[in-house]
């Protein structure tokens, strides 16, 4: 399936940006019909407007790269809705972390979240707190969405006015279709906060 996103918003580069080669990010998430997957790679479409192909990169949950895991600056980690919950599948995952959280590997990494959903609410502030609280239990540092919505159509950017991570909703369709743009577009400009963030905060070498 091809989920590729073309951005139709394009930030200007940081100033920052080319000297930024040790930082990267991945983007874990669970998706099993695809629509996840898309917010996910939307995300990673963001953060390579400051980032490279080799430091930003969605990861699935089925086949995890621990390793660019592990040195990773950032993870953001995103769920597809089930039952008011992430996924089993999603679950797994996060249970599979904890020899990391016994030796605290990523303690001080930069963390976000995103939740995606049948409903317009469906539960997806739930499924945002469980990442949120996951990523503390790990010791890891949280970023938020800091987007004022520009108002609830299907093309407004932050249209379901998440605050504490990225909130995206699907329809019963093709990932190519659904979620629609304003979704897509607030997931580039997350990624592109995100990469923004790391790269402004980078620990002095
Ligand atoms: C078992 C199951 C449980 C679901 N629970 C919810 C839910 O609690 N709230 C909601 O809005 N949508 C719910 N949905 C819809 C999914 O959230 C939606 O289809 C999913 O986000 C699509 O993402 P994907 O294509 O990445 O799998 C559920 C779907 C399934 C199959």
């Amino acid at each position: 399936m091809n989920t590729s996103v073309t951005p139709s918003i394009v930030l200007p580069p940081d100033e920052n940006s080319l000297s930024v080669s040790n930082i990267s990010m991945a983007v874990i998430y669970h998706s099993n019909y695809g629509h996840t997957q898309r917010v996910a790679e939307a995300i990673v479409t963001g953060a390579r407007q400051q980032l490279s192909e080799a430091q930003a990169k969605a990861v699935d949950v089925n086949d995890v790269d621990w390793e660019f895991l592990d040195q990773a600056d950032l993870l953001v980690f995103g769920s597809a809705v089930y039952m008011g919950s992430v996924t089993a599948g999603f679950k797994t995952f996060m249970d599979a972390t904890s020899k990391r959280w016994y030796h605290g590997k990523w303690q001080g990494k930069w963390a976000a979240g995103f939740a995606n959903s049948g409903g317009l609410s469906g539960d997806k502030l739930a499924v945002l707190q469980q990442i949120c609280l996951y990523s503390m239990q790990h010791g890891m540092n949280w970023i938020g969405l800091p987007l004022r919505p520009t108002g609830h159509e299907p093309h407004d950017l932050n249209r379901l006015s998440s605050n504490l991570g990225l909130m995206t909703q699907s329809l019963d369709g093709p990932p190519e279709e659904t979620p629609g743009a304003g979704d897509i577009d607030t997931a580039i400009w997350f990624g592109d906060h995100l990469a923004k963030t790391i790269i402004k905060h980078q620990p002095a070498s």
